[in-house]
C-alpha cells in the first residue's frame, strides 16, 4: 500500500495509528475495578509534561492497523472497550465505533476533549489540561469530568471546569502519579469541603496491572 492509499484509510477511520490493545481492568473513575479492553490510540500534541505515556505521542510510531481487525479482536475479549491514547479524537472514530456497536459492545472514551468529537461514544471521561482546552461541544456530553492536581492551583481550575459540564457529569480529582503523597491529602481536606467533588486513584498502578 502507498502512504497515499494509507492516508485515504486513515481519514476514513478504517485504518488507525495503535500503540497497544489489552485486556485489564479499568483503573480510575466511576468504572474503576470492571473489566475492560483498552484500545491505546499513537498521537497526542497536548503535551502535559507529566504525561504517564509519552511514548503515545509521536503517532509515526505506531502501526497502522486495520481497524476492523481491531474491533473483531476486542469485542472477542470484553464487551466493554476503552479507546484511549494519546488523544484519540484526533482520529476518525466513526468506523470503530459503529463496528464495535455492532459487535455489542459498550464504547468508552478517555480523552482531553482538545478534538472535535466522532463516532458512537456511550461513556465520556473528559480530562481537560489547560494546554489544549476542551472544546466546547464536549462539556454537555461528558460523563465524568476527571482533572488532574498536579498543584495548588489546579483546584481551581478544576473547579473553572466543573462549572461547564452538565449537572449529571461526576466530578472527580486525581493526583498526578508523582504528586500522590503531597496532592491526596490536599485533595481529601478539598473533597471533606466541597463534597461535590469525588477522589479518583490510578488503582491499576498499585495492583500492577497495564
Ligand atoms: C494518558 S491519558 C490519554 C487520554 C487523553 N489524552 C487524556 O489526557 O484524557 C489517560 C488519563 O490519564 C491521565 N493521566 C495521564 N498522566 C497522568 C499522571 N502522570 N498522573 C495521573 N493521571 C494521569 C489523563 O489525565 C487521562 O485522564
Ligand atoms: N488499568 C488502566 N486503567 C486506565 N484508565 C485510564 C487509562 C488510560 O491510560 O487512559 C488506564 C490505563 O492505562 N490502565
Ligand atoms: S492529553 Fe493525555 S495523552 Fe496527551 S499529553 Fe496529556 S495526558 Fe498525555
Ligand atoms: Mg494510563
Amino acid at each position: 500500500m502507498t502512504k497515499e492509499e494509507e492516508n485515504i484509510l486513515l481519514k476514513e477511520g478504517k485504518m488507525l495509528p495503535v500503540m497497544e490493545h489489552f485486556y485489564t481492568i479499568q483503573g480510575e473513575g466511576a468504572h474503576t475495578g470492571k473489566a475492560a479492553y483498552f484500545i491505546r490510540l499513537g498521537g497526542c500534541d497536548v503535551g502535559c509534561h507529566w504525561c504517564d505515556v509519552k511514548e503515545s505521542w509521536n503517532p509515526d510510531l505506531h502501526p497502522l492497523l486495520n481497524t476492523e481487525e481491531i474491533a473483531q479482536t476486542a469485542a472477542k475479549n470484553c464487551k466493554t472497550i476503552v479507546l484511549t491514547g494519546g488523544e484519540p479524537l484526533m482520529w476518525n472514530l466513526q468506523f470503530l465505533t459503529a463496528r464495535l456497536k455492532e459487535l455489542g459492545c459498550t464504547i468508552h472514551i478517555e480523552t482531553s476533549g482538545a478534538y472535535e468529537m466522532s463516532g458512537h461514544l456511550d461513556w465520556i471521561t473528559l480530562s481537560p489540561k489547560k494546554t489544549g482546552l476542551p472544546k466546547p461541544a464536549i462539556y454537555e456530553r461528558a460523563s465524568e469530568l476527571k482533572m488532574i492536581i498536579f498543584n495548588n492551583n489546579d483546584f481551581k481550575f478544576a473547579e473553572e471546569q466543573a462549572a461547564k459540564v452538565s449537572e449529571n457529569c461526576v466530578l472527580y480529582l486525581q493526583s498526578e502519579w508523582s504528586k500522590r503523597n503531597e496532592m491526596y491529602p490536599k485533595i481529601t481536606d478539598y473533597i471533606l469541603a466541597n463534597p461535590k467533588w469525588q477522589a479518583s486513584v490510578q488503582t491499576h498502578k498499585y495492583l500492577n496491572i497495564p
